[in-house]
């Protein structure tokens, strides 16, 4: 269903959800709006519902409450077929677990997100596991790599079908400075070419990458950050100023934040 509300240049919006466990809100009232290209982190407390929100960001869970705008389309009035092709083809997931295939080599488990494209084209596979630095790696199993090559790898996966929305749980959370360097470079180089990165993270120092960082408590947007004034100024003339307050150390307690509806 086409929502002509939406400008196109708004590549998600969430529109008053509610994820509900019981009387456990794990996502409250949640409004959020996020401009194509934006780099945005999610940061929070543990059981804040970082994870429940990405779920519903990337179509595998649905709210209780409220809508999901994808590119415009409310994604409620999708048919699951229709649904498992927005996460084909619009969204690359990086999950903290890594989800490798155990008897497939680094090279195959990138193809495999190719397989489901009909798509199998080793080169292009080859090209992926270069881009994060993995080349030489091609032909070993997850077994024989390290918790960071084995992330790089995911991310290899994720990038195969060059979605446009990358999202991207903990990316850093396993990986010594070294390979968080590679990754965040990484997603410099992606946010550059246009790519939409939403990342959930608890470290401080990758959250701060991104060009708007959001804070969650007990499901609420309860502060805001910006990185990048000029983002500001787009986002501010897409969408209209937010009345979220500000934060200045995302580890701290959000009770001390402002608290409030974003828009
Ligand atoms: N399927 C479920 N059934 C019941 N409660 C759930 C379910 N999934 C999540 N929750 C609850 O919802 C809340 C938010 O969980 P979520 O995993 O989104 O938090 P999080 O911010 O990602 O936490 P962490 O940083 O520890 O990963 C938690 O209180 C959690 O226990």
């Amino acid at each position: 269903m086409e929502n002509e509300k939406q400008s196109s240049d708004v590549v998600l919006h969430l529109d008053h959800v509610s994820k509900i466990y019981g009387e456990l809100h794990a996502l409250d009232d949640l409004t959020l709006s996020v401009p194509r290209g934006q780099w945005l982190s999610i940061v929070g407390s543990s059981g804040s519902g970082k994870t429940t929100l990405m779920n519903i960001i990337a179509c595998l869970d649905t709210p209780s409450r409220g809508s999901v705008v994808l590119r415009g389309v409310d994604v409620s009035g999708l048919r699951e077929r229709e649904l498992a092709d927005v996460r084909k083809n619009v969204i690359g997931l990086v999950f903290q677990k890594f989800y490798l295939v155990q008897h497939l080599t680094a090279l195959e488990n990138v193809m495999t997100a190719q397989y489901y494209h009909s798509v199998v084209d080793e080169s292009q596979a080859l090209d992926a596991l270069r881009q994060v630095g993995l080349e030489d790696r091609a032909h070993h199993l997850p077994s024989q790599l390290s918790g960071g090559e084995q992330q790089r790898v995911c991310i290899a996966r994720a990038l195969i079908n060059c979605p446009e929305i990358l999202l991207a749980d903990e990316p850093t959370g396993n990986l010594d400075e070294a390979n968080e360097h590679i990754v965040l470079d990484l997603f410099k180089r992606l946010h550059e070419q246009g790519t939409t990165i939403i990342v959930v993270t608890h470290d401080s120092t990758v959250a701060s990458q991104a060009q708007r960082e959001i804070m969650l408590n007990h499901g609420k947007l309860v502060g805001e950050q910006w990185n990048d004034e000029a983002a500001r100024e787009e986002y501010e003339a897409l969408v209209g100023s937010s009345s979220l307050g500000t934060f200045d150390d995302p580890t701290k307690s959000a009770k001390d934040t402002l608290s409030g509806s974003e828009e």
